[in-house]
């Protein structure tokens, strides 16, 4: 037998090694080797765990609980998002579950400023225009885009992440930041950020980027569909850094086709992976990314280091560094 008072599955081959060191000093380590990981290995080694690190964005439900068993004391992901989580299932349980929001707020920020310049500025069109053969720099008003100068940016959600982007677009001379969230932020940061709290339609009318940083619930999913489109300005630009499903894609589709809106950026959609063959990627207004906002050696590595703590914390009956609920 073991010596090491637990057992922890790692359900994705390659979580760094930041988080596997930390959890081996205490815990006998059952892999899950499969790339990509199979459910059907993950719910084998899953039988009799303590602790769980779970890499990836699979579905956490009822059915690895069960499989699983009554032992379990302590899970945590290894993203900031648990959309993929069924929580009610792991509440009524009682076992703790931690995540790793704020150590990706600077790495989702950095590609979220990326995502809008490019979009505002064309980059997708303009690297369409030169393989096609049609650089047409004889135009005075050729490839014109949005100014982030004197732009309003408006958020819906504000936490850590929005509030990373907001910070860096100060350094733009940027003119106001709307957001939109259940709660007011504090006033520091308000002030901080030039930011002010608005109604979701004001949010609309009156922002040039359009910044969706909330997570993925009930009430956030397809809040952005055809009637929120036809409220935004023709030349707004909007972000998603967040989920996919908070757009309604065919709405987000006919409003870039039509040019009721002048460009997106996107490095999550729904689903994922998108489909080579989908319409969206027919688009030259549009940027989409296959969701790496916290794709960093560092970040990963971090988000790691945090979740192992987490787990390690549950395990002995210890408040977890990030929580989740
Ligand atoms: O951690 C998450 O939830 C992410 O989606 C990172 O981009």
């Amino acid at each position: 037998m073991s010596a090491k008072p637990f057992k922890v599955l790692i359900t994705h081959p390659e979580v760094p090694q930041s988080g596997i060191d930390l959890l081996n000093e205490n815990c006998e380590l059952v892999r899950v080797e499969s790339l990509p990981p199979k459910r059907s290995e993950l719910l084998q080694k899953i039988r009799g765990v303590d602790g769980i690190l779970w890499g990836g964005h699979e579905a956490l439900n009822a059915e690895v609980l069960d499989a699983a068993g009554p032992q379990l004391k302590s899970i945590s992901t290894m993203s900031a998002g648990i959309d993929y989580v069924d929580l009610d299932e792991v509440k009524r349980r009682k076992i703790p579950l931690g995540h790793t929001p704020t150590v990706l707020d600077n790495a989702v920020a950095d590609l979220a400023v990326g995502l809008l310049i490019a979009a505002g500025r064309r980059f997708h069109e303009g690297r369409k225009k030169i393989e096609t053969g049609n650089w047409e720099n004889y135009h005075l008003n050729w490839m014109l885009g949005q100014d982030v100068r004197d732009s309003v940016v408006g958020f819906y959600g504000f936490g850590g992440i929005g509030q990373a982007i907001a910070k860096r677009l100060s350094g733009f001379d940027i003119d106001q930041v709307l957001y939109t969230t259940r709660r007011r932020i504090d006033r520091e940061t308000e002030k901080e950020l030039n930011a002010k709290k608005v109604e979701f339609n004001e949010l609309l009318t009156k922002s040039d980027f359009v910044v969706i940083a909330a997570p993925l619930t009930a009430a956030t999913q397809g809040v952005f569909n055809a009637t929120a489109f036809n409220k935004m300005k023709n030349t707004a630009v909007l972000i998603n850094i967040a989920r996919g499903k908070i757009v309604n894609q065919n709405d987000l589709y006919d409003a870039l086709r039509s040019n009721r809106i002048f460009a997106a950026g996107l490095d999550v959609v729904d689903p994922e992976p998108l489909p080579p063959n989908s319409k969206l990627l027919t688009l030259d207004n549009i940027i989409i990314l296959p969701h790496i906002g916290s794709a960093t050696n560092r970040t990963r590595s971090d988000m790691a280091t945090i979740a192992a703590h987490n787990v390690l914390r549950g395990l002995v009956g210890e408040r977890m560094l990030s929580p989740a609920y």
